[in-house]
């Protein structure tokens, strides 16, 4: 019999319970045990959804109240000391609320301290937090959730597989911190933990435990690739079962590696990968079983059951009980059920399949091998069939007018018209700004009055004059701010986004969206990705009006405010029936369109937010030059319909930029502000290393935090940054957009950092005067 699983499971809820539950108590409104009752129900309802759909095995150790990297964290007792919960480590009781202030730096219990770092895990939109390891780091078990959960799960009669991030992942994934020493030096100290958690399990009855291992599907030194065998060989047990999952790709040259190591069985992503199938079956150990990722655990399309059937059989005769069957990944990534979205189209519902019925195309599937398929099996096959025919044939996908403009574009049009220094004598004669000139990078507060508008809007209480009126209100609000702030060149403030993704989806055809289909970002903040299921135009101008309007409130230049095609395609649920650059492009032509009417509209700087081009960026550096390629262009193709005098701004974030410094300067953006806060200017290394031509904005204020930025401070970074960058190519602005702060906390932040340029350009007059009087 085909076994069929799958690698997690969405933890949010369908109505994000968790979310909704886990904001109520960390404000104050919900107790820690309505919470934790909260936390069971939906665990309980997942793997009832599990069992129900015929899985063999429930997965467990897939929940998390934050992230489930910090849980292992927790789980292994790597707790920084800032957070003082030695004894709780010590006692193997690590607090909810600890977990949390690691989290957020805060909790309705404890003393705040600073959070522990946020990345994004692989190449998802999903992050994470970021393990912290010192070389004299110790690690217990410290926690005794996940056998709660075992034994919670064996109660309620299901039969558990437990997933957990593997530990050379979990020091993959982690950030040496102090005096200089090699992570994997902690590998045995982990391992003794693993190993006693491996124990414990085997002892509550648990057969099989799935160790996350995606580091696997990345470019590794030999001595990480030599760690898998140091840890898979003391791991290996006679009591428990491991199955060790890959994910996000092949294992390429990891392969001899992954197939060689001592464990029971092994996962592989049969969709990002499918030609390493027949490689890792010709390799895998005879007693060993193969779980192929053939569901797609990253996207939202439905499954072309018939061919994978017709493509799986020969491997099912060849493995017989030993292939086993299951998505490629967690279903964290993905929405869990389109059958939720009753105002979606239904020939476009049809194409599609959220996390609920994935579970059901794995059972189908695994049934359909055995030859043991129900009617309702064979319905579905037939009706996935049928879906995909009609996807194929669908009128509403091909829009020929979209290829031919595709086709006419030459290198011409991804070109501004003249060189850098040549339009920024343009700009400065049209914008007239001060030396430092200070700006801030698109958002402001998302007020709970402007959520409650919108949804107010959205449920037709509100009619859109009066919606449009309240926004306008906003902007107007915005813009009065930042003058009396003295800000240089001004926001309108995104008030009218839901999202900066979702937003132009909503508008652009080619794109759906959903009402339910929200996917984990961090934490408790979810986003809800538009599908990209055809061709992509603009029907109307998106942001013109908005724009057009808060420049008509101010005779400061009023920055216009774009999601970059990079972006859009990213945070995106993306066909899979072109290349992805191909779609690229056709979303920067769109955007094209929009910067040209800004720019008819009077707006004389427009920023195009790139946040996810390094996220983009392939698993494998072989790949990266590709992709670095097309992302470019499709950048610069939106931003080259402009004359010189207009100034482009594009705008990135929380990523390691180093590595991809000549593709961000290739992006040829006249201004780009960037996140460097955190790392003390560092970053702008590799900036001066390269020689970076145009302007640049550094962050010099962490949006994440609610603390007040300091103007000395703000003023020496600055300064630092003018080592490395000339003052007049220099800006001063925050980190990221101000959507998730208070309007409390933003405005004297913004008074600090303007008055820190006003001392920066004080400071350098004076050194003028000063070089004056000396010649
Ligand atoms: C910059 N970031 C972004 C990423 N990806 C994106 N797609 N967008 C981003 O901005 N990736 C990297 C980072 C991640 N950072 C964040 C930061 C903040 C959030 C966040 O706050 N998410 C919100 C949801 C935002 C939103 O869409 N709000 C809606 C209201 C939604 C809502 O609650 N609706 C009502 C129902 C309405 C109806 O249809 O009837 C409800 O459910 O009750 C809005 O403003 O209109 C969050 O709350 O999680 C995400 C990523
Ligand atoms: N313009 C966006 C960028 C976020 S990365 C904002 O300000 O929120
Ligand atoms: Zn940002």
């Amino acid at each position: 019999m085909t076994v069929s699983h799958i690698l997690g499971y969405p933890r949010i809820g369908a109505q994000r319970e968790l979310k909704k539950a886990t904001e109520a108590y960390w404000k104050g409104d919900l107790d820690r045990a309505t919470l934790e009752q909260t936390a069971k129900t939906l665990r309980a309802d997942h793997w009832q959804a599990q069992q129900d759909a015929g899985l063999d095995l429930v997965s467990v150790g897939d929940f998390a109240f934050y992230d489930q990297v910090l849980n292992v964290s927790v789980l292994l007792g790597a707790v920084p000391e800032r957070f003082n919960a030695a004894a709780e480590v010590d006692q193997g009781d690590v607090a909810l609320d600890t977990a949390f202030r690691m989290a957020r730096g805060r909790a309705p219990s404890g003393e705040p301290a600073a959070a522990c770092e946020m990345t994004k895990y692989f190449d998802t939109n999903y992050h994470y937090l970021v393990p912290e390891l010192h070389a004299e780091q110790t690690f217990t078990l410290a926690s005794t959730r996940l056998f709660d959960e075992v034994a919670e799960a064996q109660a309620a009669g299901f039969t558990p597989k437990v997933a957990l991030t593997g530990p050379v992942t979990w020091l993959w994934l982690g950030k040496q911190k102090g005096a200089a020493f090699e992570r994997l030096d902690l590998l045995d100290r982990v391992l003794d933990v693993y190993a006693d958690v491996l124990t414990r399990l085997a002892e509550q009855g648990v057969e099989w435990v799935q160790l996350n291992e995606p580091a696997l599907v990345q470019d590794l030194p030999a001595e990480w690739q030599q760690a898998f065998e140091r840890a898979y060989n003391r791991l290996q047990s006679a009591s428990m079962k491991i199955l060790l999952a890959t994910y996000f790709g092949g294992l390429g040259d990891n392969l001899s590696v992954a197939t060689r190591l001592p464990v029971a069985g092994l996962h592989v992503d049969a969709v990002r990968a499918p030609e390493q199938l027949d490689s890792v079956v010709d390799r895998i150990g005879p007693h060993q079983v193969l779980s192929l990722g053939v569901i797609d655990g990253r996207n939202i399309w439905r499954a072309d059951l018939a061919a994978l059937r017709e493509r799986l059989m020969p491997l099912k005769v060849r493995l017989g009980s030993r292939l086993w069957l299951a998505p490629s990944c967690s279903l964290l990534h993905v929405p869990v059920d389109v059958n939720a979205e009753a105002d979606l189209d239904a020939e476009l519902k049809s194409w599609l399949a959220f996390a609920r019925q994935k579970l059901d195309e794995t059972v189908t599937l695994a049934r359909l091998l055995d030859q043991r398929a129900t009617n309702a099996d064979e319905q579905r096959l037939a009706d996935a069939t049928r879906a995909l025919d009609g996807r194929r044939d669908s009128a509403r996908i091909h829009q020929p007018a979209v290829a031919t403009r595709l086709a006419a574009t030459t290198a011409v049009d991804s070109q501004r018209a003249t060189l850098y220094a040549k339009r920024a004598q343009a700009q400065r004669q049209a914008l007239a700004l001060p030396l430092y000139p200070t700006t801030t990078i698109g958002s402001f507060p998302q007020t709970d009055d402007i959520r409650v508008a919108r949804r107010a809007h959205k449920s037709g209480e509100l009619g859109t004059e009066q919606y449009e009126m309240r926004m306008r209100e906003e902007i107007a609000y915005a813009v009065e701010r930042q003058e009396a702030l003295d800000i240089d060149m001004l926001v309108h403030g995104e008030a009218e986004r839901n999202d900066m993704v979702e937003y132009f989806g909503e508008q652009l055809d080619g794109f759906a969206f959903t009402r339910f289909g929200w996917v984990q970002s961090y934490g408790s903040r979810c986003v809800k990705p538009p599908v990209i299921f055809g061709d992509v135009t603009r029907p109307a101008p998106m942001t013109v009006r908005w724009s057009e309007y808060a420049q008509s409130l101010t005779q400061k230049p009023m920055k216009g405010m774009l999601t970059g095609p990079v972006t859009i395609l990213q945070w995106s649920f993306v066909r899979d029936d072109q290349p992805r650059e191909t779609t690229c492009r056709q979303i920067a032509l769109a955007l094209r369109d929009e910067v040209v009417d800004l720019e008819s509209a009077g707006i004389n700087a427009i920023q195009i937010d790139e946040p996810a081009l390094r996220e983009g960026l392939p698993l494998r550096q072989g790949e990266w030059q590709v992709y670095l390629n097309w992302a470019v262009e499709s950048f610069r193709l939106s931003a080259s319909g402009v004359t010189d005098a207009t100034q482009i701004h594009t705008h990135m974030c929380y990523s390691e930029f180093n590595d991809i410094i000549g593709s961000i300067a290739a992006l040829d953006a006249d201004v780009i502000t960037i996140e460097t806060s955190r790392s003390d200017m560092e970053l702008l290394n590799a900036f001066k290393d390269f020689d970076y031509p145009n302007e640049i904005g550094p962050g010099v204020y962490d949006i994440h935090t609610p603390n007040l930025p300091d103007v000395d401070w703000m003023v020496s970074l600055m300064e630092k940054a003018a080592e490395r960058i000339p003052a007049e190519r220099l800006w001063v602005n925050p980190d990221c957009g101000l959507k998730t702060r208070r309007w409390e906390e933003v405005e004297p932040a913004l008074a600090n950092m303007v008055e820190a340029a006003k001392t920066l350009r004080a400071r350098q007059a004076a050194s003028q005067a000063e070089d004056t009087a000396s010649v």
